[in-house]
């Protein structure tokens, strides 16, 4: 299976080294527009093979899309990262031609890839790039659910000091600052509702904390996070190539799912071999749908900005 990375900067050349060494895909290729730098960072994966354990090809080019030719998945995260003080929608101006003209390029040679959505505003670059492309739904996924999710899962693990991989959770909603949605209610410690565990003060605090967790990184490292970034986009690859069927909350077109339409947002979807496989359409209490359609509004305002690139 050959998986194509488009932006062979900190999230996609992390990406391609989880997907690497995790064995997920059989080949990957690294695409940037910098001369050189995708060359470098998938000959530098291909070095840690036999110290790592792995056989996949990893290969870059420099704007070259015939090398992508026959992608299964395309990853695209070019584009610029925020710094620290700046939101993710301000990102909209310099990322939306270049999200539009990656994809229409990567979709010319490999026609019938799914496309994972990686650069910010990453709601609205999804949207733009299911318009732009014309693709159907299914094919065309936004991360940042993953995630948003592995941050909560995170923090709340940390506050109640048991495994993270004990802990079971999601984020829905937009992926911005104020639009992402974790849901407390619904988490759980080994099927046990946290909130037999944490007070509603301190519940409130996770979700706090999870919802800025972007933003927490970006002031710590002066740009935008890779790891968790990166190993998530993996996460998801993995699901689609594998066909795992693994409920992740994904940015996905809704036609009247959460009581949204024309839009794409995080939902909690079914992701395998076909993309999203289904829109898993939980139902949510007053507190979380209003929350829900306040998130879709802001988003839905972010999208009106894209007139101009989608005309
Ligand atoms: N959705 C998420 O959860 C999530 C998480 C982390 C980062 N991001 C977003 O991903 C994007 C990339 O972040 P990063 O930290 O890797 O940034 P980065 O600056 O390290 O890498 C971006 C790369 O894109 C390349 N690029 C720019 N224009 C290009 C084009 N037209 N064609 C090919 N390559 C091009 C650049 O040369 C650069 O190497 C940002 O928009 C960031 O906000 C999203
Ligand atoms: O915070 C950012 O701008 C990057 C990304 O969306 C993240 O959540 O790490």
């Amino acid at each position: 299976m050959k998986v194509t990375i488009v932006g062979a900067g900190n999230v996609g050349a992390t990406c391609a080294d989880a997907i690497a060494y995790r064995r997920i895909a059989s080949e990957i290729v690294l695409l940037d527009i910098r001369e050189g730098f995708a060359e470098g960072k998938a000959l530098d994966i291909m070095q840690t093979q036999t110290t790592l354990g792995f056989n996949t090809k990893v290969s870059g080019s420099t704007n070259d899309y015939s090398k992508t030719a026959g992608s299964d998945v395309v990853v695209i995260t070019s584009g610029i990262p925020r710094k620290p003080g700046m939101t993710r929608e301000e990102l909209i101006g310099i990322n939306a031609g270049i999200v539009k003209s990656v994809a229409e390029s990567l979709l010319q040679h490999s026609p019938n890839a799914i496309v994972v959505v990686v650069s910010n505003p990453m709601d609205t670059m999804t949207y733009l790039t299911l318009k732009a492309t014309g693709l159907p739904k299914n094919r065309v996924i936004g991360m940042g659910g993953a995630l948003d999710s592995s941050r909560f899962k995170t923090y709340l693990s940390q506050a109640l000091d048991k495994p993270a991989n004990d802990i079971h959770g999601m984020v829905i909603g937009g992926h911005g600052d104020t639009t992402m949605i974790p849901l407390t209610r619904l988490a759980a410690y080994n099927g046990v509702p946290v909130s037999e565990f944490l007070s509603a003060e301190k519940l409130d605090k996770v979700a706090a904390d999870t919802m800025v967790g972007g933003a927490t990184l970006t002031a710590l490292l002066g740009t935008s996070a890779w790891y968790a970034p990166g190993a998530s986009v993996a996460y998801l690859v993995d699901s689609i190539l594998n066909d795992q069927k693994k409920m992740i909350p994904c940015s996905v077109f809704l036609e009247g799912e959460y009581g949204q339409s024309d839009i794409c947002i995080g939902v909690p979807c079914i992701i395998g071999k076909n993309g999203i496989e289904k829109i898993v359409d939980i139902d949510l209490n007053a507190d979380e749908k209003a929350k829900f359609a306040k998130s879709a509004d802001a988003v839905r305002a972010m999208n009106a900005d894209l007139k101009s690139v989608l005309a």
